[in-house]
């Protein structure tokens, strides 16, 4: 039984201009110890997508479908069964970390009180564990800075409080949104290697979510590609950067700078933006900005086309697009 089963996820949230669906039917499952990268342009349902698995959704959300966490049913359980989850069995890192930390509480209560609540620690066994977990993500001279709060501790300091935090109770999944793009770029790469080096040791599964492709390159085994609430390519890391068979991450390729290269004129752009949830075409999400799109793609939703590799495309046009990449690559 995977660890994660996600199956026909549908969220519904109320936006100023009326009711409307950020999450339209998407599917996963993860493995133990299994790390997946999801990808997407801002507003394509990424945060919303985690947030239904840790049950931080807004109170008016209405979640359909399925999430399994080790066979459990997690859509409909009552909050209180949600809160023993939370912290416990997965954990979180947000993008902004005060997003998890409390300003008013030092951090040695923040860090231990996830092991209080979930495992029944003394009060002074948690600050022990906090101090362990503080020095294992790398605070310098954690043990004098434990009643210290938050606001004392630089940006790259606090994220990594945040991944203490969420270490805390040894998740078998760890959920990560974007833990990077709040920090500097020269602690980014640090905190992802600690991230990585920690789910390796632990053995967690990792859910990461991430708008930088090289990111995601080099910190995950499967990848998923979201435009409009719904996943359009998903599949092995090396195989979707290979294939790239669908025109959206096509122009998510494109549109990222080449590391090292000399550019030569501007970067090429998806045309059109990211559409309001309430005007997604009711086929393919994608339809309003592609290049192949034919009067179809506008009401048809287009069905999986799976790989035996697990490679998986949902496009209408998937022999146009690949005779276009192939005619472009010649
Ligand atoms: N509480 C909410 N109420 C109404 N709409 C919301 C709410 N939260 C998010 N949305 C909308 O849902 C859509 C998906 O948002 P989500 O935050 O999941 O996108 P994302 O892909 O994670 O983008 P980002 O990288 O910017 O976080 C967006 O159109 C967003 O405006």
């Amino acid at each position: 039984m995977p660890l994660l089963e996600v199956n026909d996820l549908h969220i519904g949230l109320q936006t100023q201009r009326g009711p409307a669906e950020a999450v339209r039917g998407i599917s996963f499952s993860l493995e133990r110890g299994e790390t997946l990268g999801i990808v997407g342009e801002s507003g394509c349902g990424k945060s919303i997508t985690v947030m239904s698995l840790m049950g931080l959704l807004p109170s008016t959300a209405k979640v359909t479908g399925s999430i399994k966490l080790d066979g459990q049913e997690l859509v409909g359980l009552p909050e209180k069964q949600l809160c023993q989850l939370r912290g416990n069995r997965i954990g979180m890192i947000f993008q902004e970390p005060m997003t998890a930390l409390n300003p008013v509480h030092t951090i040695a209560r923040q860090v231990g009180e996830p092991l209080m609540l979930h495992r029944g620690l003394t009060k002074a066994q948690a600050r022990k564990e906090a101090l362990d977990l503080l020095d294992r993500v790398g605070i310098p001279d954690a043990a004098s800075r434990l009643d210290a709060y938050p606001h004392q501790f630089s940006g790259g300091q606090r994220q990594r409080i945040g991944i203490a935090m969420a270490l805390a109770c040894g998740p078998d999944l760890l959920i990560a949104d974007e833990p990077t793009t709040a920090l500097d770029v020269t602690i980014q790469k640090q905190v992802l290697d600690l991230i990585q080096g920690l789910v390796a040791e632990m053995g967690m599964a990792l859910i990461l979510i991430s708008h930088d492709l090289g990111v995601i390159a080099s910190s995950v085994q499967r990848m998923l590609v979201m435009y409009g609430g719904s996943a359009v390519e998903s599949g092995p890391t090396e195989t979707v950067f290979a294939d790239r068979a669908h025109p959206y991450t096509r122009g998510l390729f494109a549109a990222r700078p080449a590391l090292g290269a000399v550019r030569a004129g501007r970067l090429p752009t998806i045309r059109g933006s990211v559409p309001e949830l309430v005007d997604i075409p009711r086929g393919c999400g994608f339809a309003g900005r592609c290049d192949f799109t034919t009067d179809a793609c506008h009401t048809t939703k287009p069905p999986v086309a799976r790989q035996p590799n697990g490679h998986a495309v949902s496009c209408l046009h998937l022999d146009a697009v690949a005779a276009h990449a192939t005619l472009a690559a010649a």
